[in-house]
């Protein structure tokens, strides 16, 4: 059977093996409290990227906790978990029944900020990405393409205290962003716990 994971007045029905979607994963007042809690107390950073060899400033905030590899793929110090991400990612991997060992924040200040298309690519050799993405704050829409048929293209509105799951081939033959809005809005955290470790 396949699983509904748009409104009814959208066409998409995702294939549950690539993604699943719930709205309301924690209660709202957790999701209050870790959005504040982050927006003050996260390491945040802004990191240069290279884009058609020009160097720009990415246009989001990031931060990592716990297990992290470079950009070359080598292992990093771990960053503590605070207490509260422990919480959080007890309650992603008993839903979820996988295990992650680091988690990558986005801040997302206002409608300017954004991520590119791309897929992630921080699988371990020979398994398919597993990416648990729990949202917080302002709603954004969250895009996906097919990466050889770019007209084959699908948007979720990912709700505060939502999580989305990425899995199977998804990273393999799809990319996804956040795009910049042309409409005032306000904060949005996203947490991608990853698997990092063997
Ligand atoms: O903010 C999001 O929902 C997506 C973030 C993302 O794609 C990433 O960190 O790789
Ligand atoms: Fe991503």
């Amino acid at each position: 059977m396949q699983q509904k994971l748009f409104d009814d007045d959208e066409q998409l029905l995702l294939p549950p093996d690539l993604m699943e979607y719930l709205p309301a994963f924690i209660p709202q007042q957790q999701a209050d409290n870790l959005f504040r809690l982050l927006r003050e107390a996260a390491p945040w950073e802004q990191h240069n990227q290279v884009l058609y060899e020009k160097t720009v400033i990415t246009p989001r905030l990031s931060a990592w906790y716990g297990e992290r590899r470079s950009k070359e793929g080598l292992s990093q110090p771990p960053i503590p978990w605070l207490p509260e991400l422990l919480q959080l990612k007890e309650q992603v991997e008993s839903h979820t029944g996988l295990n992650f060992q680091g988690v990558l924040l986005n801040y997302y200040r206002n409608e300017k900020d954004s991520v590119a298309w791309h897929a992630d690519k921080d699988t371990l050799p020979g398994r398919k990405t597993e990416i648990a993405s729990v949202s917080l704050g302002q709603v954004r829409a969250f895009d996906f393409r097919k990466k050889t048929d770019h007209r084959q293209r699908y948007a979720l509105d990912l709700a505060h205290g939502s999580l989305l799951l990425m899995k199977g081939d998804l990273q393999l033959y799809w990319e996804h962003r956040i795009a910049k809005a042309t409409v005032p809005m306000t904060g949005r955290i996203n947490l991608t716990f990853r698997k990092v470790a063997g």
